[in-house]
C-alpha cells in the first residue's frame, strides 16, 4: 500500500466486479454495481496508472450493469476471465468457442436427468454458468453437479469454473492471473493492488505476488467465500468496504 501511496502514477488497481463492486444477488441479470462506485473509480482513474476490471462477465454485460463505468479515464475491462477486453468503447476477443454452443444444447437433459431444474442457466456466449443461488438446496444442487459437469466440459474441451453458487463452462487458457500479469507488464506497473471475492480471484491474487511488485491483496469478505480471506493481506466489508477502501486511497493521493 505504501508503494502505491507514494507513486500512484504507477499504480495499477485491478477489481473484480460481481461481490466485489457489485453485491452479490440472487438473479445474475439483477446485480447493478454500488452506487457509489463509478464515481470513486472516476476519481482513482485521474491518479492511477490504470484501473481494470478483471471479471468472468462478458465486458459488455459489466459495462451495462455498472452505468457510469465507461466513463472512468483510461478504464480497461478484461472480461471472461481476461479473453476479451474493452477499452476506451471497443471489445477485441479471440473467436467464440464451439464447445460453449455444443455443451449448452445438452443441458437441459443432463439437468433434468438430475432432477436440478430449478437450477437456473446464464448463457454467457463465449461461456455458460449453471446457477444454483435460487434452487431450494444451492449448496447440495453444487455438489450434485460438481462431477456431470466436469465430464460434460471435458467432452467439449471446455474447463469447469467454480463460482459463489455458481459452476461455469468456459474455454481452457486464460485465467484472471495470467489476465493480471499481461496487463501488468503492457503498462509497466510499478505497483499493484487487486481486489476480489471469489475463487477465480485466487489467480489474480497469485499472480500480484508473482509480479515481484510492490503489491497487495484485498478480499471483498463474504461468509460464502473464506478461501480468499484467508490469503488475503486486507480483508474489507465487501462491496461497502471495498468502496470505502477506494475512497481512503482518492483521498490520499489528494493530500500528496
Ligand atoms: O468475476 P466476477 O466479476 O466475480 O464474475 C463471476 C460470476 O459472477 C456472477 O455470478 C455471481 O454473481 C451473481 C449476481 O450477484 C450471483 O447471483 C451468483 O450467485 C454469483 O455466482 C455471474 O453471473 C457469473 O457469470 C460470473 O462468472
Amino acid at each position: 500500500m505504501k508503494a502505491i501511496l507514494n507513486d500512484p502514477a504507477g499504480a495499477v488497481i485491478g477489481l473484480d466486479f460481481d461481490g466485489t463492486l457489485s453485491p452479490i444477488v440472487p438473479d445474475p441479470a439483477e446485480a447493478v454495481i454500488h452506487p457509489e462506485a463509478p464515481e470513486v473509480l472516476a476519481a482513482l482513474g485521474d491518479h492511477v496508472r490504470a484501473v481494470a476490471i478483471v471479471t468472468g462477465r462478458p465486458a459488455a454485460t459489466a459495462l451495462e450493469l455498472g452505468p457510469g463505468l465507461a466513463g472512468v479515464p483510461g478504464l480497461v475491462v478484461l472480461g471472461h476471465y481476461g479473453f476479451e477486453r474493452w477499452e476506451g468503447g471497443r471489445i477485441s476477443a479471440p473467436p467464440p468457442p464451439p464447445g460453449v454452443p455444443r455443451a449448452e444444447a445438452e443441458l437441459p437433459l443432463l439437468l433434468d436427468s438430475l432432477g436440478l431444474s430449478e437450477v437456473s442457466v446464464e448463457d454467457k456466449h463465449r461461456a455458460v454458468a449453471v446457477h444454483t443461488r435460487r434452487a431450494p438446496d444451492p449448496e447440495g444442487a453444487l455438489a450434485a453437479l460438481r462431477e456431470p459437469l466436469a465430464k460434460l466440459a471435458e467432452k467439449h474441451g471446455l474447463v469447469v469454473e467454480p463460482g459463489r453458487m455458481v459452476l461455469e463452462l468456459r474455454p481452457p487458457g486464460m485465467d484472471k492471473g495470467q489476465a493480471l500479469s499481461l496487463f501488468l507488464a503492457e503498462r509497466a506497473a510499478r505497483s499493484v493492488m487487486f481486489v476480489g471475492d471469489d475463487l477465480g480471484d485466487l489467480a489474480a491474487f497469485e499472480a500480484v505476488r508473482a509480479s515481484g511488485l510492490p503489491g497487495v491483496t484485498v478480499c471483498s469478505g463474504s461468509a460464502e467465500v473464506t478461501a480468499l480471506a484467508e490469503r488475503a493481506d486486507l480483508v474489507v466489508d465487501g462491496p461497502d468496504g471495498v468502496v470505502e477502501l477506494l475512497g481512503e486511497l482518492v483521498a490520499a493521493f489528494g493530500r500528496l
